[in-house]
């Protein structure tokens, strides 16, 4: 008879779990218990131990919502620049991780803003406890392992650095952190304080302006909604820890989506034909998403692949050059896939869905028409 690859049935299967159960019930306690009180203690013993983890991983309100620990160290960048030139700039060095999309936006607008020599980096990987150590990896592209040493103090590990301050410091040690090397001090640990000082400073390589006056408003305004609802919105999904708080999250999030698709219908980038801050928050958010917030974060009402406009954005975006090379898709299934034990505890990585890979998102967008297509009809109307 030809073998017939028949799944194993529950019948099949939890007779053997529960033999392994009873022996251990029995070796912790004495005795054995009734299948279903054992199934009940173990699922009753397995939540309360995953709401323990989830609760280190991530602080939450009474309603299971995910509320983020506000950063510790904001700007106060008056000292660093002289009419913003980049005088000062050598007392500064950056620290990132890959896998992380806040650290992410401090290496795009570094890059695009041409400040790779005057502010160097160091690029932590995430260890099996979550916290941040250095490996020998000089490139955003390397996939190098090996224990190492960050460029600016020779800390083995991100929390060596943060100790280093004036005065010492024992809470998170997040990344992006920019660290004043003359001071032996954190300048700045925000995101979004760090991109819009880097945006700030004059260059002689790129006069690229990313917040320009004209557009600050609107610049603002989308960051009051994609914050909330997109950058930190996935987040939400992923860490709440409640049915109510995740349906609350997962509907703002695909709204929010819903209606950039919308607007990025007719509008080349968020506020019309030039790439913003608001992009770049953006940006970084959404070229993790169908790697990983769709599954692990359960973001799962649509991929981005099913966004038409977003989707060719995505690519938009991902060409202008140098935002390229600032993604390193290996590191960021990595990371966010073997650290979040209790998102996903086997470790296992999914197959990287197509449309995430390097060749795809270098594939044609058209968007460039949206600009021309404004630029005609301002002709027009004017
Ligand atoms: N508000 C911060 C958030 C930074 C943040 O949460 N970074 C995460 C990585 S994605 C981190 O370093 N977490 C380590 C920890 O919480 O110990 C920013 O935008 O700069």
């Amino acid at each position: 008879m030809p073998h017939q690859n028949v799944p194993p049935t529950a019948a099949a299967t939890t007779p053997k779990n529960t033999d392994i159960l009873t022996t251990i019930t029995k070796l912790l306690w004495g005795k054995s218990l009734p299948p279903q009180l054992l199934i009940t203690t173990v699922r009753t013993t397995w939540n309360a131990t995953w709401h323990l983890m989830m609760k280190q991983l991530a602080p939450t309100d009474p309603t299971g919502s995910y509320t983020r620990p506000v950063s510790k160290f904001r700007a106060n960048f008056k000292s660093y620049t002289n009419n913003n030139s980049r005088q000062n700039l050598g007392k500064l060095h950056l620290y990132v991780g890959l896998p992380c999309p806040w650290a992410h936006r401090t290496l795009i607008v570094r890059a695009l803003k041409g400040l790779e020599e005057s502010i160097p980096v160091s690029i932590a990987s995430p260890s099996l406890d979550g916290s941040w150590e250095f490996r020998q990896m000089n490139n955003v592209q390397d996939t190098v392992y090996l224990p190492g040493l960050d460029n600016a103090n020779g800390c083995k590990n991100l929390k060596q650095v943060y100790r280093l301050r004036r005065g010492g410091y024992d809470g998170r040690s997040t990344v992006p952190l920019l660290w004043d090397v003359e001071k032996t001090d954190v300048a700045c640990n925000e995101s979004y304080d760090i991109i819009e000082f880097f945006n700030s400073l004059a260059s002689n390589e790129s006069d690229i302006d990313l917040s320009p006056t004209s557009l600050k408003a609107q610049i603002d305004k989308w960051n009051q909604i994609i914050y909330p609802n997109v950058n930190n919105g996935v987040y939400r999904c992923g860490f709440a820890q409640s049915q109510e708080a995740y349906d609350t999250a997962v509907n703002g999030l695909f709204s929010t989506l819903d209606m950039i698709d919308d607007h990025l219908a007719s509008s080349r980038y968020l506020c019309g034909d030039v790439l913003t801050l608001a992009d770049v928050c953006l940006f970084t958010t959404l070229i993790r998403f169908d790697l990983v917030y769709n599954v692990l974060f359960k973001c799962t009402k649509k991929k981005l692949l099913e966004y038409p406009n977003i989707h060719g954005y995505l690519r938009d975006v991902y060409q202008i050059p140098k935002v390229a090379e600032t993604c390193n898709f290996e590191a960021i299934m990595d990371g966010y896939y073997k650290i979040l034990f209790p998102l996903n505890p086997g470790s296992i990585q999914p197959a990287m869905p197509s449309g995430c890979d390097h060749k795809f998102l270098s594939e044609p967008h058209n968007r460039e028409l949206l600009s021309s297509v404004d630029k005609h009809v301002e002709a027009h109307v004017s």
